[in-house]
């Protein structure tokens, strides 16, 4: 384990999670190195090469945790070209990238071509022509996989659910056949792939599989009138345990994905894991500032909120909090409560927590969505984050100061 009690302190690694908080204050986002590594390789022991792999920045994109998996050989899944940036920052390689993403704009795409990425998964017509015009001022032909929206129910939170005909995301599959034609005459793209990723937080293989069988269908179709297909990108979506729910069978998903893309044949397998590769290996420490007696129940206020971790708020999501300093289970019902003037800032509801001002609790899971999802929402710098490998720490993002927070603006000079 990554994150485990040892006489009664939580630890993360060999690291004492209560001498990070005294170290680097709070609230503090902790990563566990291990946890990482571990989490890639398990993806990898299923995913014989030439399947690739290509880790969602936008779970972490922390220059540290990019570059532990570029060590690690990773590609990378992107939605701006500021991903793109930090990536190439971290020592990712511009060849092992996909840039997926509904809007992306001409300089974004300027960028992605000149840098030289794998592919760009096109989710529109619209932006099918758009990339052939920037590709030809560029004297380039674009890489392309399609990404199509397979309308297969995730059974996930509707907020992160992609893969509806009702949601924004990718091209209908009523449309995915014209379009790959177009593609396919278009004389600055260059047809390689079909994608699909229908949400997140997936925790069943079978809406993974229902989408595969639909996309592969897709591609005997397309290779039938004579469109050129090498690779199927099932995107991410792998959900993780949050609060005692059976875990997916990745394993069982991966070898059945390969069995019945073996079928088809010629076919590159690809997937954009993120939440699966750093959700567990980070914690968010936050420290009580006030225990509150109330009427029906009390409140526990601490000092990290929506701002630091947005998923409760945003999707009332569960994340497990556990005293740092373990104690007896307490009898008292809490919510769990930030510093945020909004009700809807809360980090747990309904919680059995004794813990009274002064005390550090750990936010679990919170590596995936949590600093990367934060704002400065109340004039609070964001949260520092610190990575942990056996017995070190580091330091991997300073805690934001005041002044950096108005840094660019400027008060109105009136005209006399
Ligand atoms: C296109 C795309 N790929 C990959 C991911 C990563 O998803 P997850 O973190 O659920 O694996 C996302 C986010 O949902 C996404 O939009
Ligand atoms: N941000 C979401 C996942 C959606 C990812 C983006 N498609 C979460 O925190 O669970």
């Amino acid at each position: 384990m990554s994150f485990d009690y040892r006489d009664g302190a939580l630890y993360a690694e060999q690291c004492s999670l209560s001498e990070l908080a005294s170290q680097y204050g709070t609230p503090l986002y902790v990563y566990s190195h291990q946890r990482i590594l571990e989490n890639w390789r398990q993806f990898a022991a299923h995913w014989p090469a030439p399947h690739k792999l290509c880790y969602a920045v936008k779970a972490n994109s922390n220059l540290a945790v990019l570059n532990v998996l570029a060590q690690l050989g990773a590609g990378f899944d992107i939605v701006s070209g500021g991903e793109l940036a930090r990536v190439l920052a971290a020592g990712g390689k511009a060849q092992d990238v996909v840039f997926s993403g509904v809007a992306k704009s001409r300089a974004e795409m300027a960028y992605a071509l000149e840098q030289g990425i794998y592919c760009f998964n096109v989710e529109s017509a619209a932006e099918l022509e758009r990339l052939n015009e920037v590709a030809k001022a560029h004297g380039a032909a674009a890489p392309v996989s399609l990404r199509v929206n397979p309308d297969v129910d995730a059974q996930t939170h509707p907020y992160i659910s992609t893969g509806l005909k009702s949601n924004k995301f990718g091209i209908a599959m009523a449309q995915a056949r014209e379009v790959a034609l177009r593609a396919q005459s278009l004389s600055h793209i260059k047809m390689q792939g079909l994608d699909c990723h229908i949400g997140s937080q997936i925790l069943s293989p079978a809406p993974f599989l229902d989408a595969a069988d639909l996309m592969l269908q897709l591609i005997e179709q397309l290779r039938g009138d004579g469109v050129a297909i090498s690779h199927l990108d099932m995107g991410g979506g792998m959900g993780i345990p949050y609060q005692h729910e059976s875990e997916l069978d990745v394993s069982a998903y991966l070898l059945e994905l390969q069995k019945r893309a073996a079928r088809v044949g010629n076919l590159t397998l690809m997937l954009e894991p993120g939440r699966a590769i750093v959700g567990n290996a980070g914690v968010l420490l936050t420290r009580v500032e006030y225990h509150k007696p109330g009427v029906d129940k009390d409140f526990l206020l601490v000092d990290a909120g929506m701002n630091d971790l947005m998923r409760p708020a945003l999707y009332q999501a569960y994340h497990d909090i556990i005293p740092v300093q373990q104690c007896e289970a307490g009898t008292s019902i809490v919510d769990v409560v930030g510093p945020v003037c909004e009700t809807g800032d809360f980090l747990g509801h309904a919680r059995h927590i004794t813990a009274n001002e002064g005390d550090l609790l750990a936010v679990m899971n919170a590596g995936a969505y949590g600093f990367t999802m934060s704002s400065n929402y109340n004039t609070r710098p964001r949260a520092a984050e610190v990575m942990v490998a056996g017995a070190s720490a580091q330091v991997v993002r300073q805690r934001e100061t005041l002044s950096e927070l108005w840094k660019g603006e400027q008060i109105m000079e009136m005209p006399e």
